[in-house]
């Protein structure tokens, strides 16, 4: 199977802090993957360096997709859904990407968002302020989004985080289904039962990799121990690294680029970085 995204050597630090350290690996075409482990583990870092949100301190991030093709569905939390904006407008942002504004958008294309509204169980929403909804409809009208996308990559920040069993049952068919059409899913989530259920991959993470592969393999007792021991032991003994002057500099010169998250001058030494801004 082909890498889609490959993490070589990926660190990325905020405020000369690791938050990820050393990661090397590849998520294969077609992959229903898991990121799990602790709070401040680096997941969500791991998914905003895939799409260049952060900068890498040192190694790259290499995508081999279009990054238009890349979806992603940042934490609830991130999301400012206080603007006037209806849910079938909200829904029909998932063309931007390719379009890049509204004037294209056609009646076809309306017709599609409304479906697509139908398959995440919203049908008559289309007018609704997005403001009014609930978590979990949001959540729903966020994956109707992605349905109108047709990415080839999906990446998803907890995506159950306060949403209701039946509401996640029905989303996990929906994320079953892209695998089905071989698209690549990688999803941050805190509930190890239910990776064990739908996910057949995993990422361990605990600011490096403690295990990633097969499910079954990765959720062991032995792993899940090395992993809570290895986030405990961050906070407390975590090295603030020495920033160069012209590592600074080189950082600064350094911009992101379409296919290649990198620092290409890594000296070992791990630099501070600030979040870019958000695709939502
Ligand atoms: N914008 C930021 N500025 C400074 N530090 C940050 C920033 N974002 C994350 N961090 C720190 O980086 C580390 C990793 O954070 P991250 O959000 O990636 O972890 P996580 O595994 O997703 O955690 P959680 O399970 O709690 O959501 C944490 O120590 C966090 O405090």
């Amino acid at each position: 199977m082909s890498a889609v995204i490959s993490l070589e050597n990926l660190t990325v630090s905020y405020r000369r802090h690791p938050a990820l350290h050393h990661i090397s690996g590849a998520f294969t075409r077609g992959s229903l993957t898991a990121v799990v482990g602790p709070n401040g583990a680096g997941k969500s870092t791991l998914l905003k360096s895939m799409l260049g949100l952060v900068r890498c301190n040192g190694g790259r991030v290499v995508t081999h997709v279009d990054t238009r093709r890349i979806a992603y569905l940042p934490q609830q939390a991130e999301i400012d859904r206080s603007f006037p904006i209806s849910v079938l407008d909200c829904v029909l942002l998932g063309y931007w990407p390719g379009k890049g504004n509204w004037r294209g958008i056609d009646a076809g294309m309306a017709a599609r968002a409304r479906q697509a509204l139908a398959a995440v169980g919203l049908d008559g929403f289309a007018s609704r302020a997005v403001s009014s909804l609930s978590v979990g409809q949001f959540q729903r009208v966020l994956f109707a989004r992605i349905l109108l996308q047709d990415a080839e990559v999906i990446l998803l920040d907890e995506p159950f985080n306060a949403i209701d069993t039946r509401t996640t049952s029905d989303l996990l068919r929906i994320i079953a289904a892209w695998h089905a059409e071989q698209r690549t899913v990688i999803a941050v989530l805190h509930d190890y039962d239910q990776v064990r259920r739908s996910f057949p991959q995993t990422l361990l993470l605990a600011r490096n990799v403690v295990a990633w592969g097969d499910t079954a393999e990765v959720l062991c007792d032995d792993n899940l121990m090395r992993a809570r021991a290895m986030a405990e032991a961050v906070d407390e003994y975590a090295p603030v690294c020495e920033v160069r002057e012209d590592d600074l500099l080189a950082l600064s010169l350094s911009s992101s680029r379409a296919h290649v998250h990198e620092h290409g001058s890594h000296s070992g030494h791990h630099h501070g970085t600030e979040e870019k801004g958000g695709l939502q």
